[in-house]
């Protein structure tokens, strides 16, 4: 075991709370409601951690340019031209345009990804029935959580692409959503971690057509119960399944709401959807 995943669990820093939160395509694509969701960002006084996705300005930039999109499971089918595109949208466009914002807000960001500083090493998703391209799955043991901790510690707020590495040179697609959970459960020996998953929608919907049936509580019977009366679809889905999936790897709270709200989820008044 390297000395990076033995120091963490007796760190001080046990009880402090480290707010990771992630932001999807729809707000990204949106220049309003990214500038309001990022001066809220700045305003939350605590260690934290940006994700950002960009999956819709991906597709646009895409068919500009002749490369058409595919997506299997909610994951993007990732082949040489894709790669390049994403690379260019999301560590490149996306990522510093947020950074430079967030500089303009006060925040000293530093835009990532999972390559720089070798922080989110993945392996490239194995070909069974379907083959993904260059899509990574996150080797959550290896993400450098000490290096995260040294940014965090010097008051520098990270800013993440959805892109990993495999390590041999080859920038690898990631959802942002998976990387959000997975950066939560690395850090969650170190920190008290609050994963807020943030989109355009006020939370897990009962139904996705009326922002007034948010519901509050969502456990893995009731998600079972939804699932089978078809009331949850498309993306909805891997994000419910990442956020169970940091919860059972010891991620103190996990909550999905709109990035309109952020600032009412980072209190106890929260409006979004708990998972537990
Ligand atoms: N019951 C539901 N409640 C909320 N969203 C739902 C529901 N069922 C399906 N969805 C869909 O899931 C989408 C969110 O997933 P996704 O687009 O991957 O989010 P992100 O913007 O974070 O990338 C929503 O925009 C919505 O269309
Ligand atoms: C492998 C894979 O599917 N990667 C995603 C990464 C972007 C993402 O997750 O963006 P949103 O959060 O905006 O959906 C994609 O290329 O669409």
């Amino acid at each position: 075991m390297s000395t990076e995943e033995t120091n963490h669990s007796s760190n001080e820093d046990m009880q402090n709370a480290l707010f990771i939160i992630k932001i999807g395509g729809n707000i990204i694509d949106n220049p309003a409601a990214l500038e309001a969701f990022l001066a809220d960002f700045s305003k939350i006084n605590a260690a934290k951690i940006l994700v950002h996705g960009g999956g819709k300005i991906a597709t646009k930039i895409g068919t500009q340019l002749g490369i058409e999109s595919k997506y299997i499971d909610g994951r993007r089918i990732t082949d040489d031209a894709t790669i390049d595109l994403v690379t260019m949208v999301y560590g490149g466009l996306a990522n510093k345009k947020i950074v430079a914002q967030l500089q303009a807000l006060g925040t000293n960001a530093i835009g990532l990804t999972g390559a720089d500083a070798n922080i989110i090493p993945a392996k490239k998703r194995p070909v069974k029935t379907i083959d993904y391209g260059w899509v990574g799955d996150v080797e959550t043991s290896g993400i450098k959580h000490q290096t995260l901790n040294f940014f965090l510690g010097n008051g520098i707020t990270p800013v993440f692409a959805p892109l990993t590495h495999d390590t041999s040179g080859h920038i690898l697609n990631t959802n942002a959503d998976t990387i959000a959970s997975s950066l939560a459960v690395a850090l969650s020996g170190s920190f008290k971690v609050r994963l807020i998953y943030c989109f355009e929608k006020k939370g897990v919907l009962e139904d996705v057509n009326n922002d007034a049936s948010v519901i509050r509580k969502l456990d893995r019977n009731y998600y079972q119960q939804l699932k089978e009366e078809k009331k949850l679809f498309e993306g909805i889905l891997p994000k419910i399944d990442n956020a169970f999936a940091a919860i059972d790897a010891g991620v103190s709270q996990v909550l999905i709401g709109d990035a309109r709200d952020l600032i009412k989820n980072t209190t106890n008044d929260n409006e979004g959807t708990l998972i537990y």
